[in-house]
C-alpha cells in the first residue's frame, strides 16, 4: 500500500492557496442531554460588501435565537439538528487542527486508499466523533449516515498502530465535547466502539427519509499539505438538502487574511498552534433550507466554549455580476477538473481575474461569503461526483443568495444514493443568475469542441 509523508506531500506542486449568560437545554435523546448557551452580546462587524448592524448587549434569549438564524424558520427539531451539527463540526475542526499540526511537525505517515487518494488519522477520527455525537444526540436508530470512509483499512491485521492512534484521537477530542455544547462520554471509548461508530456510516442514501451525509476531511490533499480543507456535514430529507454545515479550519473570518501563500500558510501552521489569540483563523458556515440566511461563526479555540450564537454573522453572495470583475474558483488539481476547459470558458465570458485554485469545499464557502463569484468543476468523463462533496455547499450557497446547478442548469440530484447521478458535464455555482446564465451558455457553445 503506497504511503505519503506530510513533508513529501508538501513538496508537491501547488496552485494558489487561500493562502449574565442564559442557558437553554434541548430534550434528552436516548439518555444524552444536549445543552446550549446563549450569550448576551454579539460581535459588531463589517465586510466590504455590507455592514452588520450592532445588537444591544442586553438582548433576550429570543433575540439571540433570532441571530442564530435557524430558530426563526419554524422547525424546532431542525434547529436542534443544526445546533448539534454545528457543535459536532466545530469539534471536528478542533480535532483536525491538532492532527494537521502534528502531521506537519512530525513528518507523519499518511495511508493511501484503494483509489490511491490519501487518508489520515483525521478522516477516521472525524467520522467516528460525528457519528458518535449524532447517534447519542438523536438515538442511533434514528440516525442514518452516508460518509466517505469505511472501516476495512482500520480493521485489517497490522493496522493496530493506526487504530490505536484513531482511538486516542477520538477520546482526546470527545473528552472536550462539553466545550462544543455537547456532553462528554461517561468513559473513554474502546476500539470496537470507535470502529462501530465509523462503520455505522454505511447508509446508501436514497430518495425517501432522512439521512446525514459527511465528508470528514474534504480536500485531504490540502489537509496534508497544510493548506485548505473542509469538514462537510449535511442533512438530506426526501432527496432535498435541508441543512448544511461547512467547517473550514484554515479559512479565516477576515477577508484580508485570505491571501496566504500556501508555503507561508504551512510555516505559520508549524509555528503557531491555534489559540484564542488567533480566534479568527478558521470558520464554520451553516444554513438551513428555506431560511434565506446563511451564517458564519469563528472556530472555538482551546479553552473556549461554544456559546450560541458564537459571534455568528450573516453571510451573502457577492453582488458582482459583471464577468470582467468576477473571480472564479476551481480545484487545485487538474486531475479533478479541467483547467484548460475552464480557462476557455472564462475567456469566452470575459472573466479577467486569475482563477482562485482552492482545495475542497472551501470553494463553496468562498462563493457563499462573497469572496469569489463563480465555482466551476468539470471532472473527466466517467468520474461520478459523490453527494458528500457537494451537499453542504449547495444549501449554503443557495441560502446565501446564489445558484448551484449542473452544466445544463439542472439542480443537483441528491436522491439517488451516494452519487450525484445524472449530473450533466459539471458543477456550476454562481453568486447570481446573470453570471450563471452566461457560464451555462458558454459551456453549451464550447462543449463539443472540448476533449472532455
Ligand atoms: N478524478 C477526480 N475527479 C474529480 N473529483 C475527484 C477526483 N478524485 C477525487 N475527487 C474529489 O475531489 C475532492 C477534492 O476536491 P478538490 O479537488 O476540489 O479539492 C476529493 O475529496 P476528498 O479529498 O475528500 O477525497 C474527491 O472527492
Ligand atoms: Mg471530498
Amino acid at each position: 500500500m503506497p504511503l505519503y509523508t506530510a513533508n513529501l506531500a508538501a513538496k508537491l506542486p501547488h496552485g494558489f492557496g487561500l493562502s449574565g449568560r442564559s442557558s437553554s437545554s434541548l430534550p434528552n435523546y436516548a439518555g444524552f442531554k444536549c445543552s446550549f448557551f446563549f450569550p448576551s452580546t454579539h460581535i459588531h462587524t463589517s465586510s466590504p460588501n455590507r455592514t452588520y448592524s450592532s445588537v444591544s448587549s442586553s438582548s433576550s434569549i429570543m433575540e439571540d435565537q433570532k441571530r442564530v438564524g435557524p430558530l426563526v424558520s419554524g422547525s424546532e427539531s431542525l434547529s436542534q439538528e443544526l445546533k448539534v451539527a454545528v457543535g459536532a463540526v466545530q469539534m471536528a475542526c478542533f480535532l483536525c487542527q491538532r492532527v494537521q499540526s502534528n502531521l506537519l511537525k512530525k513528518n507523519a505517515q499518511i495511508q493511501a486508499k484503494d483509489d490511491n487518494s490519501p487518508v489520515t488519522v483525521a478522516d477516521w477520527s472525524v467520522q467516528a466523533i460525528i457519528s458518535w455525537i449524532l447517534s447519542k444526540s438523536f438515538g442511533s436508530k434514528n440516525v442514518s449516515i452516508v460518509a466517505e470512509e469505511d472501516v476495512q483499512t482500520l480493521s485489517k491485521p497490522g493496522a493496530d498502530r493506526l487504530l490505536k492512534a484513531v482511538v486516542e484521537t477520538v477520546n482526546e477530542c470527545l473528552g472536550e465535547a462539553h466545550r462544543f455544547g455537547l456532553e462528554n462520554p461517561e468513559r473513554t471509548l474502546c476500539s470496537s466502539e470507535v470502529l462501530e461508530a465509523i462503520g455505522r456510516c454505511n447508509s446508501s442514501g436514497g430518495s425517501t427519509g432522512k439521512f446525514w451525509t459527511l465528508d470528514p476531511v474534504d480536500g485531504t490533499l490540502g489537509f496534508i499539505r497544510g493548506d485548505q480543507y473542509a469538514i462537510a456535514l449535511a442533512l438530506i430529507e426526501d432527496g432535498e438538502v435541508v441543512l448544511g454545515v461547512l467547517g473550514c479550519p484554515n479559512y479565516p473570518m477576515r477577508k484580508e487574511w485570505l491571501c496566504y501563500h500556501p508555503r507561508y500558510h504551512r510555516i505559520i501552521t508549524k509555528l503557531s498552534a491555534a489559540t484564542s489569540d488567533s480566534w479568527d483563523k478558521g470558520c464554520v458556515i451553516y444554513a438551513q433550507k428555506g431560511s434565506g440566511e446563511a451564517w458564519m461563526q469563528p472556530l472555538v479555540h482551546e479553552t473556549k466554549k461554544l456559546v450560541w450564537p458564537n459571534s455568528a454573522i450573516p453571510i451573502q453572495v457577492s453582488t458582482i455580476d459583471d464577468p470582467a470583475l468576477a473571480t472564479f474558483c476551481e480545484p487545485v488539481e487538474k486531475a479533478n477538473s479541467s483547467h484548460s476547459f475552464t480557462a476557455g470558458l472564462a475567456h469566452s465570458v470575459g472573466l479577467r481575474n486569475q482563477p482562485l485554485r482552492v482545495y475542497s469545499m472551501v470553494k463553496y464557502a468562498a462563493i457563499a461569503r462573497g469572496d469569489a463569484e463563480i465555482f466551476m468543476k468539470f471532472a473527466r468523463a466517467g468520474y461520478k461526483e459523490k453527494i458528500w462533496d457537494h451537499a453542504a455547499g449547495v444549501v449554503i450557497i443557495q441560502e446565501a443568495g446564489g445558484v448551484v446547478t449542473d452544466a445544463r442548469g439542472r439542480p443537483l440530484n441528491f436522491s439517488k444514493g451516494m452519487y450525484l447521478e445524472g449530473l450533466d458535464r459539471g458543477v456550476i455555482a454562481c453568486a447570481g443568475a446573470s453570471l450563471h446564465d452566461k457560464i451555462i451558455r458558454a459551456v453549451d457553445a464550447s462543449w463539443n469542441s472540448s476533449c472532455l
